[in-house]
């Protein structure tokens, strides 16, 4: 099966480097094409715009980090759009909003082509082993067509249904992830501040009802306010902030949701964004200024 893949950040690179690793043969682009570089060493072809990549492949998928890339590439210059049609597909796999997975979803369709949203739940490191979790919706025949692929990238496909169910999934997935590292980044200074062990209190949550693997695996390198970026901090706080308003569309009040985006920006504003989300411990470290 031949696919396009375009995107090359931490994301887009594994997923894009496992579908080769399979007998997949793939064509990337990249804004920063230099970063095609490794993909070609790894026996990708590489094309010069996305539109050459949907004009070469049938199908295409998209790995963008937020919702105005996710557009650009689809609508600006040389993108998506130029070339889709009768028989081309386009799979988004960014974490967007549904408005605009709707958007790129109603072109596409205009224009006689396919579309599927597929945003995924895991990170740098399931992205490597094939054990995402993809969360699909829009066009039945196409999430059919392209489970060979998803089946290499992800542990477990979901067909949600019509388009934004898979984009409002994730957001719902992503908006719990970030309320509990902030109750757990607090945990973290409360332990430390009454003079309790943190080591012991990872241990203590670790052996309880409370263990997972997120707290498993961030909680140690947190205590090393190491924070290599598996999935950025800015993109959590995008997260957060599509999350809130999906609340707002929908009347559903968030106090826990909305106080974990303020500790998410405060972090950005630490100039945190690009470290991993984990480093908002740092800005809960960070005492409130007095009144
Ligand atoms: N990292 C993670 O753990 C996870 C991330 N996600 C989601 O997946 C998506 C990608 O995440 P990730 O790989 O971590 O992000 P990165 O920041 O590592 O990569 C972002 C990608 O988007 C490209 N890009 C940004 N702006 C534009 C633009 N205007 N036009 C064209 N391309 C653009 C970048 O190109 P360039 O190289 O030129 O900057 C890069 O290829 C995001 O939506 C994220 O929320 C979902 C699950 C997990
Ligand atoms: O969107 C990013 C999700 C990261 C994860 O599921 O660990």
């Amino acid at each position: 099966m031949e696919v396009g893949f375009l995107g090359l950040g931490i994301m887009g690179k594994a997923m894009s480097l496992n579908l080769l690793r399979h007998g997949f043969k793939v064509t990337v682009w990249n804004r920063t094409l230099s970063k095609c570089d490794e993909l070609l060493e790894h026996g990708a072809s590489v094309g010069s715009t996305p539109a050459e990549v949907v004009k070469k492949c049938k199908y295409t998928i998209g790995m963008l980090s937020d919702p105005s890339a996710a557009l650009a590439v689809v609508f600006d210059k040389d993108g998506v759009l130029e070339q889709i049609g009768e028989g081309k597909c386009y799979i988004d796999m960014s974490t967007v909003d549904a408005d605009t997975s709707s958007k790129i979803s109603e072109e596409i369709t205009k224009k006689g082509g396919y579309f599927l949203e597929a945003p995924v739940s895991g990170s740098k490191k399931p992205a490597e082993d094939g054990q995402l979790v993809i969360l699909a919706a829009g066009e039945k025949t196409l999430y059919d067509e392209i489970i060979p692929a998803f089946d290499v990238m992800g542990k477990k496909s979901f067909f949600l249904g019509e388009i934004g169910n898979g984009a409002k999934m994730k957001l719902v997935v992503n908006m719990i992830m970030g309320s509990m590292l902030n109750a757990f980044s607090e945990g973290l200074v409360l332990a430390d501040k009454s003079g309790l062990s943190q080591q012991t209190l990872l241990d203590v949550l670790d052996l309880g009802a409370m263990a997972n693997p997120m707290f498993k695996m961030k909680g140690p390198t947190m205590l090393m306010s190491s924070y290599p970026p598996a999935f950025p901090l800015k993109h959590q706080q995008k997260d957060m902030r599509l999350a809130l308003a999906l609340g707002d569309e929908n009347a559903v009040s968030m106090p826990v949701a909305a106080a974990a985006n303020e500790a998410f920006k405060k972090a950005r504003s630490l100039g945190l964004g690009d470290n991993d989300f984990s480093a908002v411990y740092e800005a809960i470290k960070v005492p409130e200024p007095s009144p």
